[in-house]
């Protein structure tokens, strides 16, 4: 990040450089008189760094027609989803005061789903009663995502739209709480991609990531295991080397303005087929974040 920073701040200074050395002086007020008539451009407000990391695309295009095949390559996510959707509903009724035992405990709340893949967790989100938003970078997904959340009148109300945290941001837009849910260990800066997420939040909402520890557990288990032994995933979907520690995730979330107030592990049963939830966050884990009010 930081080489990348310096190489555009040479090549601007570089551009400068050539631009003033060979300006022939006889025109120089002549190019100024009519520059200062002419509209001045407008300055530019810098673009927040993309996400994207194409070759990370490509593997989730490649299976977007699978993503509603509970026994195909997304089969963890469908096991896992009612274990992390069980975290997310209690801390989120927890920090807005909403009654978890109501039908609709997630009614009132504006919720956006960044990474949705095929909707997997929109969809039991908006039957929560949330107002939900998903975003995916790939337009197949997005696709699936539609025409299955489509077949459902509570869950056709939920808005797909194929872009980007970043982009939302430039949009203005802004959520009482921002999802990422196994997205941040396939984005190009994961620091970068927290800032955007909290610009998302509004103050006192509530941001919330899962991801995969960058432990020798997790390398034995959610790569050698799931994608090599067992092929629950197409091999080389994960690198071990983009995961992030809890400590890390932490620390990100932090200087992006975030608090991370409860952190929990997903462990699988391989007896029951089962995941739960626990303190063991060597492998899978998710954390629960909120932006405080002074953080606008
Ligand atoms: C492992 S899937 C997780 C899907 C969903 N969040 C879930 O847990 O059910 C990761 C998703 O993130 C999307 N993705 C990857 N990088 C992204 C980015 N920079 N911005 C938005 N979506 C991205 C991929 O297209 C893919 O659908
Ligand atoms: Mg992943």
């Amino acid at each position: 990040m930081a080489w990348n920073h310096l190489r555009n701040l040479n090549r601007i200074s570089i551009h400068r450089i050539l631009h003033h050395r060979f300006q022939p002086l006889v025109n120089a007020r002549f190019f100024s008189d009519a520059a200062a008539s002419l509209p001045q451009p407008q300055p530019k407000q810098p673009s927040p760094p993309s996400s994207l990391k194409d070759n990370e695309l490509a593997k989730f295009a490649a299976i977007s027609d699978t993503w509603w095949d509970s026994e195909g390559p997304f089969k963890p996510l469908h096991a896992m989803n009612p274990t992390r959707l069980a975290f997310i509903r209690s801390a989120l009724c927890r920090h807005f005061k909403k009654d978890p035992y109501s039908a609709k405990p997630l009614e009132g709340l504006k919720i956006v789903d960044v990474g949705c893949g095929g909707g997997i967790l929109s969809e039991p989100l908006a039957r929560l009663g949330a107002t939900v938003t998903g975003v995916d970078a790939v337009e197949k997904n997005i696709k699936i995502a539609q025409l299955h959340a489509g077949l459902d009148p509570e869950t056709s109300t939920i808005e797909f739209c194929c872009t980007t945290a970043e982009k939302l941001v430039e949009e203005g837009r802004k959520f009482d709480a921002v999802m990422a849910l196994e997205v941040i260990e396939h984005v190009a800066d994961p620091a970068e991609f927290c800032k955007s997420l909290a610009a998302l939040t509004i103050a006192d909402g509530a941001t919330v990531i899962s991801t995969i520890n960058r432990s020798m557990r997790a390398y034995a288990t959610a790569i050698v295991a799931a994608e090599y032994i067992l092929h629950w995933l197409p091999r080389g979907t994960h690198q071990w080397s983009s995961f992030l520690t809890p400590e890390e995730l932490v620390l990100i979330l932090q200087r992006a303005g975030i608090n991370v107030e409860e952190m929990a592990g997903f462990v699988y049963n391989p007896v029951t087929g089962r995941w739960s939830l626990s303190d063991d966050i060597s492998v899978n884990f998710i954390a629960f974040g909120t932006k405080s009010s002074n953080n606008e």
